[in-house]
């Protein structure tokens, strides 16, 4: 399967229906209220959790990344979608335990994508790995990372607050975890009937943060089942509660099912930074969520049996999370 290291697919119609899908309201999130000890970050808190509980997303604004980190990230990728063949050549592989691993099978189809991805946390441990072109990649990707990370870990402990469990509550095993960047290129729609560029899937991991370059991304609204395109302002960042999260909440929150579609005016890049616990590292439904009218309704499981469900679902066409369900069929 060319799918991504973290994705799952689900629900997979195999192209965008005709007409414009309505646009979504995002719940925002005022992450500079986080960093609070007043009632303003119990309020935000509370925000953070209707929306993980609602619809699985939410944008965040004042999160203090600066302009030109983020603008220096996409123009990195895109300068390393632009090098010569070559280079990208040298990171192809079938093998997805690869560090890096540079993927462009999917162009032609009726879907379209290219895609780099690679670890990110310990910087130092990964960097080695990355693109040496264009020479300002590690660079700027990097000073990128180290800054979605410092935003997703205090997202990350503002959601397990939000949960009723405590922004403590996994001890260090956050800060321990892992940071997975898959860095998207997708062509400017034509006229040959290809719309879409990335299928329904869910994401791995407890959330994800995306930046795009310009729209493209839809998520599934979780009660009505219709595809919303996101609207995402410029500076903000879109965040999306991914598979483990739903199972250490004993599904009081939800993954969310997104796609992406080409855009009809320009060709786009997109950087989805990954975060979840370590590799080995399992995650299980929180005791304190489960009850007798709430029994566990999730396996225990790694970033490494994730990695190990990828080619075993090769031709099932399972999404991970169902994987998970306790009582659901092999
Ligand atoms: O490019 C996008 O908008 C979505 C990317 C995505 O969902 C992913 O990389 O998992
Ligand atoms: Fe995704």
């Amino acid at each position: 399967m060319s799918a991504a290291l973290l994705s799952s697919i689900s629900l997979a119609p195999p192209l965008v229906p005709n007409g414009e899908p309505e646009s979504m309201q995002m719940p925002v999130i005022d992450f500079s209220k986080l960093q609070q000890t007043d009632g303003s970050r119990l309020a935000v808190i509370r925000d953070v959790e209707t929306a993980c509980r609602e619809i699985g997303c939410f944008q965040v604004i004042n999160h203090g990344i600066s302009k030109s980190v983020m603008e220096g990230a996409l123009s990195a990728a895109n300068d390393f979608f632009e090098s010569p063949a070559e280079s990208k050549a040298m990171f192809t592989s079938p093998d997805i335990t690869k560090p890096v691993r540079y993927d462009c099978s999917n162009e032609g189809i009726n879907k379209s994508r290219s895609y780099l991805k690679h670890y990110a946390h310990p910087l130092e441990e990964w960097i080695k790995f990355w693109p040496r072109e264009p020479p300002s990649y590690r660079i700027k990707m990097g000073q990128y990372a180290v800054e979605i990370r410092r935003v997703a870990l205090c997202l990350m402990h503002a959601i397990l607050q939000s949960l009723g469990l405590g922004q403590a509550y996994l001890g260090t095993k956050l800060e321990e975890g892992i940071q997975l960047l898959a860095v998207n290129s997708y062509p400017q729609s034509t006229q040959t009937g290809v719309t879409l560029g990335l299928d329904p899937h869910s994401d791995y991991g407890f959330i994800t943060i995306l930046l795009p370059s310009c729209p493209g991304l839809e998520v599934m609204d979780p009660k009505t089942k219709v595809w919303m395109s996101v609207l995402q302002p410029e500076d903000t960042l879109h965040v999306h509660i991914g598979d483990h999260l739903e199972a250490l909440s004993n599904g009081k929150y939800r993954t969310v099912v997104h796609r992406a579609v080409l855009n009809s005016e320009n060709s786009r890049v997109s950087i989805a930074s990954i975060h979840g616990l370590a590799m080995n590292e399992k995650v299980r439904s929180a005791e304190e969520l489960v009850d007798e009218q709430n029994p566990a309704m999730y396996k225990e499981s790694s970033f490494r049996d994730f990695l190990d469900f990828l080619p075993s679902n090769d031709t099932k066409n399972k999404s991970y999370i169902d994987s998970l369900r306790i009582g659901a069929a092999e």
